[in-house]
């Protein structure tokens, strides 16, 4: 026995002092290099949820059919809990694994049947804790949402401000919010008492068996088979056997939160994969109306039936009785609708609230597919040519479609000889540049300067035929649709305000012809986008987007708009007892003001 040794312990103090200057490095680089990793793949999920989200309007079906609850949160939060959590994970397994071998070894050794019984009391208390815990996966899965919906309802409120501070609807607002925070905090309460439960078997679980190696081994040591470190030696072998078998029980709360988050991502995928969306023409035994993009022909022939020459070289837009029908309750809104708009052909689509104005413009953009009938739109460039069906109408066989000459492929994208304009002017979050180039381009300044553009996967984005504009032609353009003061007002295109709370509607409504202005399709739908503006500047916008060659269809409800088309389409309220008879009618503008008391000519 060596008593009293100063070299031994100088000697092995400087062996501990090695291990601890080489360990530290290794353990701060090792969680780097697991965190750098979890950033990494949560950067490339993220952007390839992200292309997933917004491709085929996938987020539209979403929020118009209620499918999922917070499409949001699964991209923000679930993907990164997903990848820290499944790398965390992942090394906790192969550390327990490594761990297990080289302990097994020296428990084995010492003594067997202790080995055994270690095995047989983690398995069947892991069985119990899955028994005990199965509430939990649950309880996380809607912390989760509710979470979110209270988060969801406080961007709500900041998104709304001027609304409900006009309405004075803060009271409203508080309760409403408060009732949210509470179905998240009750939610919390139960899974708190679910997991203090669980709590008093893991712990009674741990320390039950402490005496175990200890009550075992001793007699050996008292009879003298073994040696009095091999007690503590197996002690310690057997708590660290004891916690990679263990690895379920001790880690339950967090393996349930887990798998809440993969259920909530596995869900999304199903949907992002175009699976458990409602197919309403399938529900309502209709074919769904087809929207077919073909390439002009270049002289007069022979319409599809054959029996009249019809001259469908100017034709832009063709609809082939087409009824159109709300989604799921498939309410008919228009009856058996046919005609076509030639170039400079400019329709004006009228008719009280109600009727389905604002839904015929949806199906011409291919948002509402339920009903029957064919909307084609002709396009300069063969190239383009391509039929465009959405997603619930493509599961019908295309073989139905229209005989055609040319080949026409299936794809879902939209034609840039198109363009609409919502009611709601939309304004993106960002610089006044991008409200500008926004849809037709991207202003990819800030993506091709970042650092992190590799580890993003970068969908592709479409080219379109036209240049993109330089500062110059934005701020013409600004000009022209009388927006001049705003640049200076807000030092310039790059700066980023919140636009729609900044700018007036009318503004917005300018800035929404500056885009089209820019983009100049063929063909334009607009829906009450001069709705906000003075006759004036109504009247100075549809001369110019007529300047350029662009031909419109509008929605509207005043008089003075007469001036700017030359034909009419009103649509009165479908009467479900006259459910033969068609509820449209079409009128040269000449017929509709010799009708009417007096045309209103603008101020201007
Ligand atoms: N998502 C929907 N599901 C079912 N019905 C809908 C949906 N959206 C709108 N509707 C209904 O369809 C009908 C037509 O709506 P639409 O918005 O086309 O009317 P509109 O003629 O444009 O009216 P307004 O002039 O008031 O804007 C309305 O009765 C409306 O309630």
């Amino acid at each position: 026995m060596h008593l009293l040794d100063q070299e031994q312990f100088t000697k092995q103090l400087l062996y501990y002092l090695a291990g601890f200057a080489g360990g530290i490095p290794v353990f701060v680089l090792r969680d780097y290099a697991r965190e750098t990793l979890s950033l990494r793949w949560r950067s490339w999920m993220t952007s390839y949820y992200m292309d997933r989200y917004l491709k085929d309007r996938t987020f539209y079906k979403i929020q118009s059919q209620s499918i999922i609850d917070n499409p949001d949160q699964r991209i923000v939060d679930d993907l990164s809990s997903f990848t820290g959590t499944a790398l965390a994970f992942s090394l906790t397994l192969f550390n327990a694994a490594v761990d297990l071998i080289s302990f097994s070894n020296i428990l084995y050794g010492i003594y067997p049947p202790l080995f055994v019984v270690l095995l047989v009391y983690s398995l069947g208390g892991t069985a119990l804790s899955v028994v005990l815990g199965k509430d939990l996966v649950t309880l996380n899965f809607m912390q989760e949402k509710k979470e979110a919906d209270f988060r969801y309802g406080l961007v709500r409120v900041r998104e709304n401000a001027e609304s409900i501070a006009f309405y004075g609807g803060e009271g409203n607002e508080l309760q409403l919010l408060v009732e949210r925070f509470q179905r998240a905090f009750e939610n919390l309460t139960k899974l708190l008492i679910a997991s203090r439960n669980l709590e008093f078997f893991t712990n009674g679980y741990r320390y039950l068996i402490q005496i175990l190696p200890a009550a075992v081994v001793a007699p050996m040591y008292f009879s003298g088979k073994i040696e009095f470190g091999v007690i503590n030696q197996s002690v310690s072998a057997f708590n660290h056997i004891l916690s990679d078998f263990s690895l379920i029980v001790y880690q339950f709360q967090a393996i349930s939160a887990f798998s809440a988050v993969i259920e909530r991502l596995g869900e999304f995928d199903d949907i992002l994969d175009g699976h458990n969306f409602v197919d309403n023409s399938k529900l309502n035994d209709t074919k769904g109306i087809m929207i077919i993009c073909r390439s002009k022909p270049n002289q007069a022939c022979l319409q599809s039936n054959g029996s009249i020459a019809v001259d469908i070289s100017q034709h832009l837009l063709e609809i082939q009785n087409l009824t159109l029908e709300t989604p799921r309750k498939s309410d008919i809104l228009i009856k058996d609708l046919s005609l076509a708009i030639n170039d400079q052909d400019h329709l004006l689509v009228m008719g009280p609230s109600g009727s389905g104005k604002t839904s015929l413009l949806r199906s011409l953009a291919g948002l509402w597919t339920t009903g029957s009938g064919n909307v084609i739109f002709y396009g300069e460039d063969s190239a383009h040519s391509h039929q465009l069906v959405s997603s619930e109408a493509s599961s019908h066989d295309p073989t139905t479609t229209l005989e055609t000459n040319e080949p026409e492929k299936l794809k879902n994208t939209r034609s840039e000889d198109i363009f609409f304009l919502p009611q709601r002017p939309y304004m993106v979050l960002g610089t006044l540049r991008q409200q500008l180039l926004y849809p037709t381009w991207t202003d990819d300044s800030f993506s091709e300067a970042s650092s992190s553009r590799d580890l993003l996967y970068l969908p592709q984005v479409p080219t379109f035929k036209h240049q993109k504009p330089s500062d110059d032609d934005l701020i013409r353009m600004l000009e022209l649709v009388h927006l001049g003061g705003v640049l200076p007002r807000f030092n310039g295109l790059d700066s980023i305000h919140e636009w729609s709370s900044v700018l007036s509607l009318g503004e917005q409504q300018r800035l929404a012809f500056a885009r089209l202005l820019l983009a100049k399709p063929k063909l334009v739908l607009l829906d009450e986008s001069t709705s906000a503006l003075d006759e004036a500047n109504e009247a100075h916008l549809y001369r110019l987007i007529e300047s350029v060659g662009i031909t419109y269809v509008s929605v509207g409800h005043r008089r003075t708009l007469y001036n700017y088309h030359n034909q009419v389409l009103r649509i009165s309220k479908f009467d479900p007892s006259k459910s033969n008879e068609r509820n449209w009618h079409l009128k040269s503008i000449d017929k509709v003001t010799a009708d009417e008391p007096k045309k209103i000519s603008p101020s201007s």
